[in-house]
């Protein structure tokens, strides 16, 4: 099983080029089956999670291909095909649920596994259940999936008024999808905001889709009978930014990064910035600079614009070694504090109470050995890894390839001492 090698110590200097986002080229992939028309997505990540996402099309009879180094992938999804996600392909991706509302609305099933992804809570399906209900689907919960048809004589979802319990990403994107197929009007209430949900409207938009007021807590869709084939580029990674400023203002660095979007990560960007790191951006660009021990910073995970629980692990490291007691409050996920076990390894003072992680900064980490649990926990402990006295073993480091593209190559470019070892 493969590991990292960090010693840490090395201020990060120089230029990254940030990836397509996950989050956004996930649900992009499950659009691909709303119409028999080719359609090209540009920088997609290198990622496991997407050679899942592929593998499950493939699955379904999707033809998938790969164009050239930009990140460039192929789909035509033919009129007939196998409309089933079966548990061994979706086990260890949440965004496996994301096909659900593409297969209801243009093919009328699908048999979909409940789905795995981050160990960082429960993460129920009801609210996506719910919606994909009120839009006329019938579905039942058996033997671990979620069998969904569309009752007999109906040909097409109907538009509804859908209003979620809670925020929710993949759920916002599942009813984007099968509104834009679905028979008349579809209005989402309290829907998500996050970045992502405006790319994936844009790229529906381009394939012929009717959608206002995405990039609000209210989107509007009027379904139409075919979508056609477009070319999209997916939007950078604001996780994979956010990780490197925390990484290269952790180290005492400065580093330029390249397609990173400094207008999707404020409420991160203001807390470095009180933090005391320098940050400048501009038009496709964050240069981010720090200089001696940074103040920490206390923060509460929300929903978009807020800070995003997503970037909860990668601060708390930082918060680790700065000057005072912070405190991080994760509202999303009921069990996202796994990585405080492993950062005390590294010598971090944390307590816990209940969503509340209380941080005492202290002067220094010292490497140990440590074990990834979820995506993010692996990109803290990676972090805390790069400023902690000699050397830092992060094990299972499968985690990490879900979610963040050759992040030891981007590392050691800008002179971190990192390698992947068995
Ligand atoms: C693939 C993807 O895009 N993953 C992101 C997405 O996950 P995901 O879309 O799974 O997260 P949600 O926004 O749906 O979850 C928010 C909260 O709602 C709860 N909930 C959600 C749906 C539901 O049917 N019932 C229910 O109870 C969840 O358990 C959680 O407590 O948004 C999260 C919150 O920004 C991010 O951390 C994930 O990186
Ligand atoms: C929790 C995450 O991913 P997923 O929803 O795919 O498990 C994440 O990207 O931090």
């Amino acid at each position: 099983m493969d590991k990292l090698r960090i010693i840490g110590g090395q201020p990060l200097h120089g230029e990254v080029v940030i990836s397509g986002a996950k989050n956004a080229a996930l649900p992009e992939l499950c659009a691909t089956l709303l119409t028999a028309d080719a359609v090209t997505l540009t920088n997609v990540p290198r990622l496991r999670d997407i050679a899942t996402m592929r593998s499950l099309l493939d699955h379904m009879g999707v033809k998938t291909q790969t164009h050239g180094e930009r990140g460039g992938m192929g789909f035509q999804a033919p009129d007939t095909l196998n409309p089933e996600a079966p548990y061994e392909l979706v086990k260890t991706m949440r965004a496996s649920v994301l096909v659900l509302g593409p297969l209801l609305a243009r093919f009328g099933r699908a048999r979909v596994s409940l789905p795995g992804g981050c160990a960082i809570g429960a993460r129920p399906v009801d609210q996506h259940i719910k919606g994909l209900q009120a839009m006329g689907a019938e579905i039942g919960v058996e033997h671990g999936y979620m069998e969904a048809r569309l009752p007999a004589g109906r040909t097409r979802l109907k538009g509804a008024r859908i209003t979620t319990d809670m925020v929710t990403v993949t759920g916002t994107e599942n009813f984007l999808m099968a509104a834009a197929l679905a028979e008349g009007e579809t209005v989402l209430e309290n829907a998500a905001q996050e970045p992502e949900i405006p790319d994936l409207a844009e790229m529906l938009i381009a394939m012929g889709a009717q959608i206002e007021g995405h990039g609000t807590s209210r989107i509007r869709i009027q379904g139409v009978e075919r979508l056609h084939g477009c070319s999209h580029q997916v939007v950078a990674d604001r996780i994979e930014a956010g990780t490197f400023l925390c990484a290269v203002a952790a180290t005492s660095g400065d580093v330029v990064l390249h397609h990173a979007r400094a207008d999707h990560l404020d409420a991160v960007i203001d807390k470095l910035r009180e933090a005391g790191a320098s940050i400048e951006a501009g038009e496709g660009f964050i240069r981010v600079k720090s200089q001696g021990r940074l103040k920490a910073q206390s923060f509460r995970t929300t929903e978009y614009p807020g800070f995003p629980t997503d970037m909860q692990a990668q601060f708390m490291a930082l918060n680790c070694v700065a000057q005072g007691n912070s405190t991080a409050t994760e509202t999303i996920f009921e069990n996202r504090f796994m990585h405080v076990s492993e950062l005390m390894r590294l010598g971090a003072k944390i307590q816990i109470d209940g969503k509340v992680a209380v941080v005492e900064g202290v002067e220094k980490l010292s490497g140990a050995t440590v074990m990834a649990t979820d995506l993010r926990a692996s990109a803290s402990l990676v972090i805390a890894g790069l400023v902690a006295d000699g050397e830092t073993i992060v094990d299972r480091i499968y985690h990490l390839d879900r979610g963040y593209d050759q992040m030891e190559a981007k590392l050691r470019t800008i002179g971190a001492n990192i390698e992947r070892v068995k």
